[in-house]
């Protein structure tokens, strides 16, 4: 059934476990992960990033999320990832999607405050969720120093700041990940995470997740991650099935027989994941 984040997420920051977040821009991934939910029982929330928006179009990819997560038998909500463009958000917001980030991190604290109040009384007034971000949580690609990446991370007290004045529902903060493929391993800030949950007690978000090791993944939700988003996994799930499947048969030409196998790849990573956030069993 499609809900909003905060009500998959209330639930996970109140009995300690982590939901997975799972990017989309096509039938076969949303599938996957609409299955996995299914067959391992678990809560999630289906988010396109607005790359994703403009590789599928918006009301195909909200008719193909919507469709599945009302058939669905566990709660679903779709979600605006990395939502910079006013006009975007507001199109999310009017093809009924439950869940929006307005990702304003880019400026400076005053303006992101500002920018991110206007998103949720609009959001919030037509009663879907909010999700926003305080630090920079870049790209693996970005070259930026280790005391670049120590000042881009969120500082707690202005964090605490940040949610109070905006009345944002999910904080993504910035603790060492980052988006894409690592080079080597992500360390994790976890006595910044512990601080920032202390401080804020709402549920929290991490970007960048891919490839970041289990142990820390597990620490993290120990200390209060709630929403974990993964899409690079995901794809290299994809990439890698689709090579060996063609390594394998150079006579397949049909979609379906290409595209089914690599849907039930994406399905497995997907399900892991669900199993080692804790969300499995708790829809
Ligand atoms: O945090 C993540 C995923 O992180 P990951 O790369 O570690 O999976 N995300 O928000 C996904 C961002 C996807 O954006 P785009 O469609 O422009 O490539
Ligand atoms: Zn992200």
């Amino acid at each position: 059934m499609l809900v909003t984040g905060i009500e998959i997420l209330e639930k996970a920051h109140k009995e300690g476990y982590a939901v997975g977040a799972f990017n989309t821009s096509n039938l076969e991934i949303t599938q996957a992960i609409v299955e996995a939910a299914e067959e391992t029982r678990s809560p999630v929330i289906i988010q396109v990033s607005e790359g994703g928006l403009k590789y599928a179009g918006i009301e195909a990819i909200s008719a193909i999320v919507r469709t599945l997560a009302e058939k669905a038998t566990v709660p679903i909500a779709l979600h605006l990832d990395h939502g910079t463009d006013f006009n975007t958000i507001m199109k999310c917001l009017r093809n009924g999607w439950t869940s929006v980030m307005i990702d304003a991190s880019k400026f400076p604290l005053e303006e992101n405050i500002q920018r991110t109040r206007k998103i949720v009384e609009i959001a919030h007034s037509m009663g879907v969720s909010v999700e926003a971000e305080i630090g920079k949580i870049g790209g693996t690609e970005d070259h930026i120093t280790v005391d670049e990446r120590e000042a881009s991370m969120t500082d707690p007290e202005e964090a605490l700041r940040f949610a109070k004045e905006t009345g944002v529902d999910y904080l993504a903060i910035a603790i060492g990940t980052a988006h894409g493929p690592y080079k080597g391993e992500p360390k994790l800030d976890f006595e910044r995470l512990k601080r920032i949950k202390e401080l804020l007690n709402m549920p929290l978000v991490l970007h960048g997740a891919s490839g970041v090791p289990e142990e820390a993944i597990k620490k993290a939700v120990s200390l209060g991650i709630n929403k974990i988003n993964i899409d690079t996994d995901v794809r290299q799930a994809f990439t890698a099935r689709l090579r060996r499947l063609l390594e394998e048969d150079k006579e397949v030409y049909d979609p379906r027989k290409i595209l089914g196998p690599c849907k039930e790849a994406m399905k497995e990573v997907i399900k892991q994941k669900m199993i080692l956030f804790g969300s499995s069993l708790k829809a």
